[in-house]
């Protein structure tokens, strides 16, 4: 390839590869196998995994503190004995990483009153889901047009109005996943995504509670090519600029320091590409900065607790609890003091998303654990419930190397309109999470992406591109869309290798 660095000053590499999340450091041993040796990593934090990021919380007993994740927790979809596995699940297994399935079933329900039980209404929502996965599926095939999940379930016969037992079910249902409501979410997309991950692989969602940080599994795929302290990886470097052509790309960085390279692999997240915090030389092209703002950047923000004693039932997974009055106002309330958690931790996490998460996330650590205080004293009004002994939760809409937690598809998007999200321009390639048209939100997802956009890169630089008809050389970019998604489309071309259409069967 012909390439002529823009400054001399700079850094030469054959591959700059932007951030060291699961789709950084995939993309880097795609290329590794491939034996490109010539990259250069870099990434904003400390260390690598991204949004794989724990904190240490709480205290045990000898005074040491429990490993709790902020961003990813679940491997979701394992898989099943000769179908296919997701590669998070291979490499967890691989690297021992510690987890417990989780059990969706041991799920207890509160209201106002404290316990109230209502679960049969998780069964009426499954019903209606299943009609609307149904629908969804046709508005598929017969390149309809897409709707919002809400008029799907509406016309599957569920109306939740100010039932709001009804929507705490509807809210751990669907929002608990995808970080939006169904208001917000596309339906044909909302149900492919659910159905890509846990029909083709399994139901099955896996809690890692690993002390080492989930983050070990990315640490393990990196031990495989990057040795300890490897002058490949620039951690600590916040990159501010990036100036590409047909010819390479020139990334500048915070601390002044440039890198020229032949090709590069931008793996910020959507929230990142949306905040405007890393200028694009020349400016991004419309087709590409409408993908960026069409798609949505979700916030799932974790609240832990640690008490002095486990006052809730100690072999319950879930709560659920429904407030009277506010949709999303901390419905889903996890225990990890339970067997194969973290048992006798007396440490309970609640869960907020969307805009919950926004106003939570604006008020003081005081303000918000009064609220939640006060919403286990509603839901155990039998208990004396104490301060807790320790309180944390992280900002997501703020943090500045992800703004937010993962990407969702709005009501009305088509396939065109996310291929322009994944698509390069010139020598900048793009990849992560939200790139990844059948797992967005997910951490397979991010995996596949890195993994594509390396293999790209391999085949132009002249090695074999191992990603297969239509997911080789550089990506399909749409200058002109169409308001639906014909079927043909679904393809490797446009980010959709697996076929549409899994049913549950596992
Ligand atoms: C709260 C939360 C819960 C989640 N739960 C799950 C779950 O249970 N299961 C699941 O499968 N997925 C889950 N996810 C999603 C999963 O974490 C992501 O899909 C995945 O980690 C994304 O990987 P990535 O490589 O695409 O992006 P990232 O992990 O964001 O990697 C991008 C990297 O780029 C770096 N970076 C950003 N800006 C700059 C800059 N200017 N300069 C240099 N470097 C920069 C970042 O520091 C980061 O390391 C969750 C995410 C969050 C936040």
């Amino acid at each position: 390839a012909v390439f002529e660095p823009r400054d001399s000053k700079c850094q030469k590499t054959t591959v700059a590869i932007l951030g060291a999340g699961v789709a950084g450091i995939t993309a880097a041993q795609a290329l590794s196998n491939q034996s490109i040796t010539d990259f250069l990593i870099v990434e904003y934090n400390g260390d690598i995994g991204g949004r794989m990021a724990h904190k240490n919380f709480g205290k045990k007993s000898d005074g040491s503190p429990y490993v709790v994740e902020l961003g990813a927790n679940w491997v979701q979809g394992l898989g099943t004995d000769g179908g296919p596995e997701n590669p998070i699940w291979t490499f967890a297994k691989k690297y021992n990483i510690s987890n417990e399935y989780s059990n969706y079933s041991s799920i207890l329900t509160y209201d106002q009153t404290g316990y109230n039980d209502y679960a049969s209404l998780i069964d009426d929502f499954g019903n209606a889901y299943s009609t609307m996965e149904q629908n969804a599926g046709y508005i598929l095939s017969e390149n309809l047009q897409d709707q919002s999940a809400r008029a799907g379930l509406a016309l599957a016969g569920w109306k939740p109005k100010q039932d709001m037992h009804k929507q705490a079910v509807e809210w751990w249902q669907w929002d608990w996943e995808l970080s939006y409501t169904p208001d917000e979410s596309s339906l044909v997309f909302g149900i492919t995504g659910y159905n890509l991950t846990f029909y083709q692989y399994s139901g099955a969602n896996n809690f890692v509670i690993d002390q080492r940080g989930f983050n070990a599994l990315v640490k393990g795929i990196a031990s495989t090519f990057l040795k300890p302290n490897d002058s490949r990886l620039l951690l600590n470097t916040i990159v501010t600029n990036i100036a590409y052509n047909k010819n390479g790309v020139t990334v500048t960085n915070a601390d002044g320091s440039c890198i020229s390279a032949a090709y590069a692999i931008c793996t910020f997240s959507l929230g990142v590409l949306q905040n405007d915090v890393v200028t694009f030389e020349p400016a991004l092209p419309d087709w590409k900065q409408t993908a960026i703002e069409t798609f949505q950047m979700g916030t799932y923000t974790k609240l832990f607790l640690q008490f002095d004693e486990t006052f809730w039932d100690p072999d319950t997974q879930f709560f659920l609890y429904a407030s009277p009055t506010v949709r999303g106002y901390y419905p889903v309330w996890q225990s990890l003091s339970t067997p194969g958690f973290l048992p006798g931790s007396n440490i309970i996490f609640a869960t907020a998303v969307g805009h919950e998460s926004y106003r939570i996330e604006k008020q003081s650590d005081e303000d918000t654990k009064a609220e939640l205080m006060a919403v286990l004293r509603e839901m155990f009004p039998d208990k004396h419930i104490p301060e807790p002994k320790a309180f944390m939760f992280p900002r997501w809409t703020t943090i500045p190397w992800s703004y937010g937690s993962y990407s969702n598809w709005p009501v009305g998007t088509t396939l065109e309109d996310h291929q322009n999200l994944r698509a390069n321009v010139d020598r900048l390639f793009f990849a992560g999470e939200a790139t990844s048209a059948e797992y967005f939100g997910f951490l397979h997802g991010a995996w596949f992406e890195g993994r594509e956009a390396g293999e790209r890169i391999a085949g132009m630089l002249g090695k074999v591109c191992k990603n297969g008809d239509g997911g080789c050389g550089e990506y399909k970019a749409y200058e002109t869309l169409h308001g639906t998604t014909p079927e043909s489309e679904y393809s490797v071309v446009n980010g959709w290798p697996v076929s549409s259409f899994y049913d549950i069967g596992f």
